[in-house]
């Protein structure tokens, strides 16, 4: 018998009983990469979907990328973008730039279309009351470390002022910059500052939106989209990974095994992912468990 469309309404909204029942009051890291943010209304679609989990018991925390977008404002200034093992090359003069835009422009645009659904967000520099303190980090390149200039490396999440906001009802929205107890201050990929905010978080999910349907089992071809492994077929995959993949499936790999439940990478350009993601008996992209 055909379903009504009535009744196709109903049944996706009680099929949501069991996930409102099980993620009541649990936090949730999302972390939003500069390649999901490119449309508009997919960005307006995101801050609803985080007011929405919010209105539904949940704790969710967005921190943020913004790689096209510093690439676009170098670019403007003339600036060289040069990646190296996937991270930004940051010079001193890069780094003015990086924080002028992860800070001053992609992190008030979210924080702006949150709230306009209420006064729920509030902006932070992962610089904030010693949110991320980071070293300086080098790459490695054919076994040799290669200088990057001020890429930082998370040593330390100091998580309290961000708890505190979560206690206030407030919805943190990150940027991936970190300080240096050296008086630098160092920019952070930001699949890597989601993970390790997620663990000092204890959340019971990390939640990487990008621009693919998920991580590929055999990369560059896009047929098969590995649906769920655990972190030991992880750990085995990642000589395999290629670009930006690396970083974020090290970050699911670095929360699982930190102890967060489950990290996710699902496809920003699905509008409403993040709720298919948590509401639906499916689930959308790859899952990563313990
Ligand atoms: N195995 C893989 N599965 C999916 N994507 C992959 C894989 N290997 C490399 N990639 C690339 O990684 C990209 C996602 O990383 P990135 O561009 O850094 O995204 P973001 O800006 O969201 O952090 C994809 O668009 C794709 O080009
Ligand atoms: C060290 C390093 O590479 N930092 C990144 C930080 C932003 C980021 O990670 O943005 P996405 O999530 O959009 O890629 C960068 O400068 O691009």
């Amino acid at each position: 018998m055909r379903r009504s469309a009535a009744e196709t309404k109903a049944g996706t909204l009680i099929e949501a009983l069991p996930w409102l029942t099980r993620f009541h009051g649990a936090t949730v890291v999302i972390k939003y990469g500069g390649n999901a943010m490119t449309d508009e209304g997919l960005k307006a679609g995101f801050a609803e979907d985080v007011v929405f989990l919010q209105h539904a018991g949940l704790r969710p925390v967005v921190v943020h990328g913004g790689g096209p977008q510093i690439s676009s404002a170098l670019d403007r200034l003339g600036i060289a973008s040069t990646f190296t093992a996937g991270l930004r090359v940051t010079t001193p003069e890069a780094m003015q730039v990086v924080r002028m835009v992860l800070v001053g422009q992609v992190n008030r645009d979210i924080v702006g279309l949150v709230n306009r659904h209420g006064p729920f967000a509030v902006g932070m520099s992962g610089e904030d009351a010693h949110l991320f303190t980071a070293v300086r980090k080098h790459a490695v390149v054919d076994g040799e470390l290669v200088d990057i200039g001020q890429v930082g490396e998370i040593i330390k999440v100091d998580p309290g002022a961000v708890r505190a906001l979560i206690a206030d009802g407030r919805i943190p929205v990150i940027s991936s910059v970190a300080r240096g107890d050296d008086g630098e201050v160092y920019n952070v990929n930001a699949d890597t500052a989601a993970a390790a905010l997620a663990v000092a978080l204890q959340a019971q999910k990390l939640i990487v939106l990008t621009d693919v349907e998920g991580l590929y089992a055999n990369w560059p071809d896009d047929t098969d989209v590995i649906d769920q492994l655990a972190a030991d077929e992880l750990e085995a995959l990642m000589p395999k990974l290629s670009s930006g993949m690396v970083p974020k499936m090290e970050a699911c790999l670095t929360a699982v095994q930190g102890g967060v439940p489950r990290a996710h990478v699902l496809d920003g350009r699905v509008p409403h992912s993040l709720l298919l993601e948590i509401f639906t008996n499916e689930g959308i992209g790859t899952m990563v468990m313990p």
